[in-house]
């Protein structure tokens, strides 16, 4: 306990060290934004303050409706901001717009690419559109078709591409001029298990480029490979914010889901209640989850209390914390439930 207390306290240290010694790419102090609905008005984004570092991933995680995009429109100066302040690329997105235009890639979730010209066109026009010269664009071109493996498609016309290789010209031309950060809106949807995997070892690669991605998600499996650091937003509002794995050691120990009969609901709860191994139980309509220091051992007591009570469980599991628990710990609710994929 000691040795895991020393090592949290100088792990705490290095980070902010390595906090202080990072340049800000990105902040904003909050921000937000309503819009006028039938009844008044909306609240989409309630006052969001954010700090993204030069070359890290920085994931934006949260339900469909949480914010996110409305959020990722306003630094992109797509929306205009209702309030607060946001600082891109170190010009202000109010007051300098065609200066954070100017340094920033936008990928949207429909993406951008003229689908009856060639990958390679679509490149060369976007190059020229941002000022490139020619010589500059192609070489830029080469760079990102090497590293977005485009090669075998790069010269097709877009309509014969795959639904991976779209999102990857798509990245490609929120590349093109050098950018020094790139938004991307949840750039992996539709696509399928294998292309998505692909297309996170290249954003990873993309980083080698030193830029910063603020990468916007509902899938908290992309946002744990992908993210330095992650933001989750829940009904237009940051709830928390650090690195996938700190998030999840905040959660210490395992958690054991079990399925109860509606019968024996409350004489399962009474009974685990009172048990001192088990640190939190969450409530469901027909299951029970359970916070424990020690999965394994845990389970093999519920297992041997509950037998000896004569209390048929439905189901057991074990899982150890992911994101979504640290979601669910923050919100009251899961982030998988409130999605529509
Ligand atoms: N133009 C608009 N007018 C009215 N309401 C809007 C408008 N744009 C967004 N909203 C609402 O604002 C809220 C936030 O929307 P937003 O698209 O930012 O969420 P999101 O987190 O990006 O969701 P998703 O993952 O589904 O893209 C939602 O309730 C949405 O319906």
């Amino acid at each position: 306990m000691y040795d895991y207390e020393v090592f949290t306290y100088f792990y705490k240290i290095i980070y902010f060290a390595i906090q202080f010694f990072m340049h800000t790419i990105l902040t904003t102090q909050n921000l937000k934004k309503r819009f006028p609905v039938k009844n008044g008005f909306h609240e989409a984004v309630r006052g969001v303050d954010l700090q993204v570092f030069e070359g890290e991933i920085f994931g934006f995680l949260g339900p469909n409706g949480a914010g996110k995009t409305t959020t990722l429109r306003m630094l992109t100066t797509l929306l205009p901001i209702d309030e607060g302040e946001a600082h891109v690329a170190g010009y202000n997105v109010k007051t300098q717009p065609q200066e954070v235009r100017k340094r920033i890639g936008y990928v949207s979730q429909q993406g951008g690419a003229d689908r009856n010209a060639t990958g390679r066109e679509n490149l060369i026009l976007q190059g020229r559109l941002y000022g490139m010269s020619k010589a500059e664009t192609i070489q830029a071109a080469n760079h990102l078709i090497d590293i977005l493996s485009l090669g075998e498609c790069i010269d097709r016309f877009v309509t014969t591409y795959s639904g991976g290789q779209q999102r990857r010209l798509d990245v490609a031309l929120g590349m093109i001029h050098k950018p020094k950060v790139l938004f991307l809106d949840e750039p992996t949807t539709g696509l399928d298990p294998q292309n998505r995997v692909n297309l996170w070892n290249q954003i990873k690669l993309l980083k080698q480029e030193g830029i910063a991605i603020f990468l916007t998600s509902h899938y908290l499996d992309e946002v744990d490979f992908l993210a330095d650091r992650l933001a989750i937003m829940d009904q237009g509002k940051i709830v928390e914010v650090g690195s996938p794995r700190d998030l999840k050691r905040q959660i210490s120990g395992d958690i054991i889901n079990i399925g109860v009969q509606q019968d024996e609901y409350e004489r399962t709860l009474q009974i685990l209640r009172n048990q001192a191994f088990i640190k939190e139980i969450v409530q469901d309509t027909d299951y029970l989850r359970l916070y424990v220091e020690q999965g394994d051992s845990a389970l093999v007591q519920i297992l041997r209390l509950l037998d000896t009570e004569k209390i048929t469980l439905t189901s057991i599991s074990l899982s150890i914390p992911t994101l979504d628990d640290v979601f669910l710990k923050k919100t009251g609710h899961a982030l998988r439930e409130e999605m529509i994929i």
